[in-house]
């Protein structure tokens, strides 16, 4: 069984069709990012998988069940790690997520989870006295202490610095190899490279790309731009299709190749393709 299927969603807001017709299947155990622009419908669309919205049209089976319909069982399941879930609490970290822990049958221990994080260091701090991005971590200790099989994350790393960042990515990985289903939202490009096993794009409500991140819309068989310099100092810039031809023949007129790169076009330059095409 997938983790996620979707067929036909549809979410009608008055005359605007914020979600309008889109088919998505996640398998289990997946990192899947949805990446697009802002106002896309990617919140829309999370929020009905996760049971907090309603649809407008079309089937939605989350871990087997319609999110529409599920109950109390179903939700014990399911992760979410909300933005700003934890930050007008006068408790400390650890007794947040004890707190938080004994809504579900199976929780994780709160030190395990404060591991996790990363909050070792602040477990007996008040949470109003943690840095924003260390309640942000609190926010992902209280979407992952129920010990879901399924995880949604809604832009995690905002406010993250890089070194957190990381980290962050490590546990998402961890959890992703412990047979956790994770579905984020992200406007960092290098974060879905870094993470996802596969992504969809969405614009104006609907998927336009949809892939792992190396070969999201045609990127793996693009044409690869061959730089270089030769030794009278002449820069030169072509693209191919296969660079390899090209590289021999660089080769036996004795050019110098420390000047040669080739590089693909990255995640951000597919990405912002699909955009444009779409509008
Ligand atoms: N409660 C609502 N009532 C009316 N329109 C809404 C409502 N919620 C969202 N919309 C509209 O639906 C569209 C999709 O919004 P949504 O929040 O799903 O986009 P998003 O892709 O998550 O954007 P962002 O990256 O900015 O979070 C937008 O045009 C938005 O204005």
């Amino acid at each position: 069984m997938e983790a996620i299927e979707v067929t036909g969603l549809r979410k009608t807001y008055k005359n605007r069709e914020a979600v309008d017709g889109i088919d998505l299947v996640v398998a289990r155990g997946e990192i899947f990012a949805l990446l697009g622009p802002n106002g896309a419908g990617k919140t829309t669309t999370v929020e009905i998988l996760e049971g907090h919205r309603r649809r407008s049209g079309g089937d939605v089976r989350v871990l087997g069940e319609d999110p529409g319909k599920a109950g109390s069982a179903w939700r014990t399941r399911v992760g979410i790690v909300l933005q700003d879930a934890a930050d007008a609490a006068d408790l400390t970290v650890r007794e947040m997520i004890r707190h938080v822990g004994g809504f579900y049958p199976e929780p994780r221990s709160a030190d395990e989870v404060i591991e996790l994080v990363g909050l070792t260091a602040k477990s007996k701090s008040k949470i109003r006295t943690l840095s924003g991005g260390q309640r942000r971590r609190v926010d992902v200790a209280l979407g992952i202490v129920g010990r879901p099989e399924l995880l949604f994350l809604d832009e995690p790393t905002t406010g993250f610095d890089p070194e957190a960042r990381r980290q962050f990515w490590e546990l998402i990985r961890k959890l992703a190899g412990d047979g956790t289903t994770i579905v984020l939202t992200t406007h960092y490009l290098d974060e879905a490279e870094a993470l996802a096993d596969r992504l969809a794009v969405m614009a104006d409500g609907r998927i336009v790309a949809e892939g792992t991140p190396a070969t999201l819309g045609g990127r793996s068989g693009a044409a690869a731009r061959v730089r270089w310099r030769t030794a009278d100092g002449v820069a030169h810039d072509e693209r191919h299709e296969d660079p390899t031809e090209l590289i021999h023949r660089l080769v036996n007129t004795g050019v110098d190749l420390t000047t040669l790169t080739i590089t693909r076009p990255t995640l951000e330059d597919t990405y912002l393709s699909l955009i444009g095409e779409a509008r």
